[in-house]
């Protein structure tokens, strides 16, 4: 089976609470080249804001998922792709492992599982509010990041493994240390990219690079540079195989 992140190099993460910068729209953001939105953040999503977003991004071509960051704001909408949804492997509570999808399986009925999928976290950042939230232990090394990485893949079936730095550019060591890690998982990194060479930087050591602060700081011109540097990055990996 063959699953659409396999062809992606780069994700706009759309925090719903956010705004663009004044004078930019959803369309300039999905004509930036990025592969794919994920719709979602931590603190204050509501269903009205997540609709706004779908509402204005719907209708351009780049496949839209929503990120749900607990069971109560996933919204039901024909026009998402599908739902990313988040387990935490380092998570202290384990309401954040399987806690939250129990409960959110329990009160819905109906659920689409063709369009659901999982995103394995590995929480780096310990300044992160996701890191808080999910009482993360973000103190892994580089052999710990790939061992969760090869565990997430081998026991645990994932098909995203995500190598999370939310608000801070991460350590390449540890990222290129999971994504050596797997064989056929993709992997996603996020965190602090800000520019073409931190896109390209962690471009060459993952498979997929998550932008999301940027888009709501900077704006779409800085967006389409690390576009740019996640889609050379990746076409220098292809080449060298
Ligand atoms: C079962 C369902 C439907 C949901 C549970 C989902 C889970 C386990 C969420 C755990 C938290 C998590 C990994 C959320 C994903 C989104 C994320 C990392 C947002 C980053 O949040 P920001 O609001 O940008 O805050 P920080 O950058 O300060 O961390
Ligand atoms: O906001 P930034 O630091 O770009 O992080 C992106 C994403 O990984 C957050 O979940
Ligand atoms: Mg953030």
């Amino acid at each position: 089976m063959s699953y659409p992140w396999e062809d992606w190099d780069h994700i706009t993460k759309i925090d719903p609470d956010k705004d663009l910068v004044d004078g930019e729209t959803f369309e300039d953001v999905c004509e930036t080249g990025t592969d794919a939105l994920e719709i979602g953040g931590t603190l204050d999503i509501t269903e009205e804001k997540m609709e706004r977003v779908i509402e204005a991004t719907a209708k351009y071509d780049v496949p839209i998922y929503q990120e749900p960051s607990n069971p109560g704001v996933v919204i039901d909408d024909e026009r998402l792709d599908g739902y990313l949804i988040p387990t935490v492997f380092n998570a202290s509570d384990s309401f954040w492992i399987t806690g939250a999808h129990k409960e959110w399986v329990r009160i819905e009925d109906g659920l689409d599982w063709d369009r659901t999928h999982t995103e394995a976290y590995i929480v780096m950042n310990p300044d992160s509010s996701v890191a808080e939230y999910t009482e993360a232990d973000t103190d892994q090394s580089a052999e710990d990041v790939a061992s969760f990485a090869r565990v997430a893949e081998k026991m645990f079936g994932q098909k995203i493994i995500y190598v999370e730095y939310s608000g801070t550019y991460g350590d390449p060591e540890k990222v290129a240390a999971a994504h050596d890690a797997l064989d056929d998982s993709t992997l996603f990194y996020g965190g602090g990219i800000h520019d073409y060479e931190s896109a390209y930087e962690m471009g060459q050591h993952s498979d997929v690079v998550v932008v999301g602060n940027l888009l709501h700081d900077e704006g779409v011109d800085a967006v389409r540079e690390t576009v740019e540097g996640a889609k050379d990055a990746s076409a220098e990996l292809v080449d060298a195989e």
